[in-house]
């Protein structure tokens, strides 16, 4: 469904031609949702790199990052083990999703043309990495990893 919103054209490649273009469910949404080519099977605990049948050429200043469906998540426990997978502004290869299947018991069969992940694109600032000897102080501090707290429970 084409969304009227954006200026931002990118151009794809479809190594399969049988298969859609990356396609945002609803105008506005942020992820356009990524198809499977191949069947697949994923046992509990298992992982692949499922191909998707696209290439694309991001705009420099951009990145795109594979992130995993809700709903694949809740009913049937696949999420994406990298997540969110990282597609590189440079990057002309297919796009690939390493899914896994996290229940615990049930297998989970993927077809051909399933909608496994969604690609969210985005702007991103490439830094430059300047070495100092001291970082200013900040209310944080280097406090982290629970150290506010748990649950927030009385
Ligand atoms: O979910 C993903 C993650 C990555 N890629 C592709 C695009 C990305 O530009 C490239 C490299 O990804 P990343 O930098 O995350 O992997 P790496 O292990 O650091 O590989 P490299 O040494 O090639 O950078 O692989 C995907 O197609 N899907
Ligand atoms: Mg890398």
């Amino acid at each position: 469904m084409p969304d009227s919103r954006t200026d931002l054209d990118i151009h794809v490649v479809r190594l399969d031609p049988d298969l859609p273009l990356p396609a945002y469910a609803h105008p506005g949404d942020a992820g356009a949702d990524l198809v499977t080519t191949v069947d697949v099977v994923l046992a509990p605990g298992e992982r692949a790199l499922v191909p998707t049948g696209i290439a694309i050429a991001l705009p420099e200043g951009y990145v795109a990052l594979v992130h995993p469906r809700s709903g694949l998540a809740a009913k049937h426990g696949v999420s994406i083990v990298n997540a969110p997978g990282t597609v590189d502004a440079g990057y002309r290869g297919e796009v690939k999703v390493l899914l896994v299947n996290l229940d615990p018991a049930e297998p989970v069969e993927l077809r051909r043309g399933d909608r496994i992940a969604q690609l969210v694109v985005q702007r991103v600032e490439t830094a430059r990495f300047v070495e100092v000897d001291v970082l200013p102080s900040s209310a944080r501090g280097t406090g982290g990893y629970g150290s506010t707290g748990g649950f927030g429970r009385p």
